[in-house]
């Protein structure tokens, strides 16, 4: 039986989190392959080790001194080390990052520095070897990762180890030069690492007893989800469900490795366990909530619109000619609307609204800003006649005005637009309706 385990940075703050997490990993011998994150907040007021790291590297980029800032860095190690009785010392390595620093050596290397750091002291603290995961994970030079290479090299380097900590969240380019996934990317390493020795299970501990059907941020204690599928997982970790990186189910998918989150705080509670296929019914109609905000609707319209052979294509074009990624496509007989990330959306906004009228030459053009998109996701929905409807009738009586809806083919997710003050009430009528009135 093979584990592998990551721990997110909630997991290993402090030494207390670390001595927990040394329990975890000692109470089950499976447990050989140790993935953490940095040290991430001790408290709702506190700064994760990475977002310090970006501030320091800010600095050096500036040619201001940020001696200081990485001195509170090293202490919140140097408190770690100690608070494990280790006699470990950190000061060559902490040399070589301010010098780093100082010569520029990127944003990605900065923030690498987090897990590093932090596996270096876990293997010391457990006896496991360390492995860098910059000899192990690789991106090609566009920074694309390499999965192909990755895997060969590590099924082949972890084959004679028998218990390693490998730090999350970042590889190396084929030119050597560090580079991080997105934020959150090491539950990515862990999936990756889980594939290569063809895992068993990919443990994957953080803060709360599960996937949850809700953000415990809107909805106060929200039910677990006991099971839940690859398909429905990656609706809701895309539309902001942040306890797993939405591509960190890619890797253990294909070999059909279970992934159970589990709770560092309460190790005893089962957690989540999501798999490829289950007969299992959900307990209710949905099994999730999750939602973003912060789109841009822009409206088109245009008589005979959809006699006009390749009217769609000439509008999406120019997202694309402007790096723009859309996330919906709603569309009627007339009207076209374009959802887009706001962010993504206002510097280029011109140069877009420029390009729709070169080439689709619409009667008009509008926009609307301040949109949030919630996901309502579950295998159960596509059984159950009147799910649309009950959504429908909850917000209207939380007297949310609905925008958009677009419900995907497979019938496995309903989306819903609303305004952005809306988010969290929407999020609250769905939750109340389905899973305390168990519609
Ligand atoms: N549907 C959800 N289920 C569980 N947690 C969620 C959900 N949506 C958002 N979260 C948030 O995700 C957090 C865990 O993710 P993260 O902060 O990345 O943890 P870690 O530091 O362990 O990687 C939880 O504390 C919770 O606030
Ligand atoms: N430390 C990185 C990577 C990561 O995965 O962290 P966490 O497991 O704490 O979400 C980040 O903050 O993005």
């Amino acid at each position: 039986m093979i584990k592998v385990v990551k721990f997110g940075g909630s997991s290993l703050a402090n030494a207390e989190q670390f001595k927990k997490v040394g329990t975890i990993i000692c109470s089950d011998e499976a447990r050989r392959y140790v993935v953490p994150s940095a040290p991430g907040k001790r408290n709702s007021k506190d700064t994760k080790v990475t977002d310090m790291l970006y501030q320091c590297y800010d600095m050096a980029m500036a040619e201001e001194d940020f001696t200081k800032t990485l001195g509170e860095i090293e202490k919140r190690y140097m408190e770690i080390i100690k608070g494990l009785d280790l006699t470990m010392s950190l000061d060559k390595e902490f040399e070589q990052i301010a010098a780093d620093f100082k010569a520029k050596k990127g944003s990605d290397y900065a923030a690498s520095r987090g897990e590093y750091l932090n596996g270096l002291i876990m293997a010391e603290y457990l006896g496991y070897e360390f492995i860098d995961a910059k000899d192990v994970i690789f991106f090609d030079n566009n920074g694309v990762f390499d999965a192909d290479k990755t895997d060969a090299v590590l099924a082949q380097k972890l084959k004679g180890i028998q218990k390693a900590v490998i730090p999350g969240f970042y590889g190396a380019l084929e030119n050597g030069e560090i580079k991080t996934f997105s934020r959150g990317g090491s539950d990515i390493t862990g999936s990756i690492i889980a594939k290569a020795v063809k895992a068993d299970i990919y443990e994957n501990w953080t803060d709360v007893s599960g996937f949850l059907v809700s953000d415990p941020k809107i909805i106060k204690n929200p039910e677990v989800i006991s099971t839940i599928t690859y398909k429905e997982l990656r609706e809701l970790s895309y539309m902001g469900a942040t306890v797993l990186h939405e591509d960190a189910i890619f890797p253990v998918r294909k070999e059909g490795i279970p992934i159970n989150i589990r709770n560092t705080n309460s190790p005893e509670d089962p957690g989540t366990m999501i798999v490829k296929n289950t007969c299992l019914k959900p307990e209710y109609t949905i099994t999730g909530i999750a939602g973003k905000k912060g789109f841009v609707a822009i409206n088109i319209e245009k008589d005979m619109m959809n006699s006009e052979i390749g009217f769609g294509r000439k509008v999406l074009r120019v997202f694309e000619d402007n790096g723009i990624s859309f996330e919906h496509m709603p569309s009627g007989i007339d009207t076209l609307t374009v959802f887009v990330h706001q962010d993504e959306f206002v510097e280029k906004e011109q140069s877009v609204l420029a390009g729709i009228d070169h080439v689709a030459n619409p009667d008009s053009v509008d926009l609307e800003s301040d949109l949030a998109l919630i996901a309502v996701v579950g295998r159960g929905m596509r059984q159950t006649r009147g799910t649309a409807g009950r959504i429908f009738s909850a917000l209207a009586h939380a007297n949310v005005n609905v925008k958009m809806i677009d419900q995907g083919s497979s019938e496995l997710n309903i989306i819903i637009g609303v305004s952005n003050k809306d988010f969290e009430a929407a999020i609250k009528a769905v939750y109340d309706i389905f899973v305390l009135s168990k519609l």
